[in-house]
């Protein structure tokens, strides 16, 4: 189990009592009251979480429990009805989207943001600036490649290097596989060195090789310092790498705990009764045959 890894901070997890908002030995983002209605829908409602420092903890909960509302509140691309949050012991309530990335807690969407017109180098030099207006980089692309955005470039190569996407990197991100759009949305994410990612269903819709590619390559992402939290449908994906597991539904937190604790929860069982877990997301539609995936060749941008 991933918990007990070695790892010292997930480590650390395993002494905690698993209930829903209990405090943690060392935690990284901290919310608190933080609420999302859309018009009589209460889409979130969370009194009290706290995500470990240095651990990968998995948000699960059934279809429209609120899990990616949350995302958007804390990461700044949604705004709160009510609530505060906090980075590393600093408020970060309200904080745009540029803001928080540059803060450190970088999230990645659904549906993968990749531009399919740019190359995937493009793809990683226009997250560098911080995620900001993706629809004026290409003006802004034109100066990265004199000067002193050759750093940056190296930082890209090094990352794409590691994701196995070296040799891809000219290529239009359009011609890459869905699981491959994927690594590059992770290595993106990486460009601006975050401290937290925030990772909406990362393997959704990629086949079951590069799902344990990418689950590899975030459980080193972890073992490197990096503290992830990551929403995921994939039961065996969330046993595989969770040191902790925090449950939502009808936009509370019912349950938190390591994750072989999870599915034995009253809480966790009543919130999935009846509700049926999702499908694979759009991006990444499985082909058959040769069992890799392709993406449709339109990102939709979000
Ligand atoms: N922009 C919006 N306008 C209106 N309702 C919304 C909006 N975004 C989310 N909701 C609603 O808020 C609730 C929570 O949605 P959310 O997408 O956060 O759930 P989720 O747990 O991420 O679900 P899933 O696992 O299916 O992605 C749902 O009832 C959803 O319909």
């Amino acid at each position: 189990m991933a918990a007990d890894t070695g790892v010292p901070n997930a480590g650390r997890l395993s002494a905690i009592v698993p209930e829903p908002g209990v405090r943690k030995p060392d935690p990284l983002l901290v919310m608190d009251q933080v609420t999302r209605t859309f018009g009589g829908l209460v889409a979130v409602r969370v009194e009290h979480l706290e995500v470990q420092r240095g651990a990968i903890t998995a948000l699960i909960g059934p279809n429209g429990a609120g899990k990616t509302t949350l995302f958007n509140v804390v990461s700044g691309f949604d705004r709160a009805d009510g609530g505060r949050w906090s980075f590393d012991g600093q408020r970060l309530t309200g904080a745009p989207a540029h803001r928080v990335a540059r803060r450190g807690l970088v999230r990645t969407f659904q549906l993968t943001r990749t531009l399919a017109r740019l190359t995937v180098l493009e793809n990683m030099l226009l997250a560098a600036p911080g995620q900001r207006g993706e629809r004026a980089l290409p003006a802004l692309l034109r100066p990265l490649w004199h000067g002193q955005e050759r750093e940056l470039e190296r930082r890209a190569d090094e990352l794409l290097d590691r994701f196995r996407l070296g040799p891809l990197r000219d290529d239009h991100a359009g011609t890459l596989s869905g699981g491959q759009r994927k690594l590059l949305e992770l290595a993106r994410a990486l460009m601006t060195r975050p401290v937290m990612l925030l990772l909406d269903e990362p393997m959704a819709g990629v086949n079951p090789a590069l799902t344990q590619s990418l689950l590899g390559h975030i459980t080193q992402l972890r073992d490197e310092g990096l503290t992830v939290c990551f929403v995921e449908h994939d039961m065996d994906v969330v046993m595989g790498i969770s040191d902790w597991v925090a449950v939502m539904a009808d936009g509370h937190l019912v349950a938190e705990g390591p994750p072989h604790t999870i599915s034995r929860n009253a809480a966790v069982v009543d919130a999935y009764l009846g509700k049926r877990h999702d499908e694979p997301q759009a991006t990444g539609q499985k082909e058959k045959g040769n069992g890799e995936e392709k993406g449709n060749g339109e990102e939709k941008e979000e």
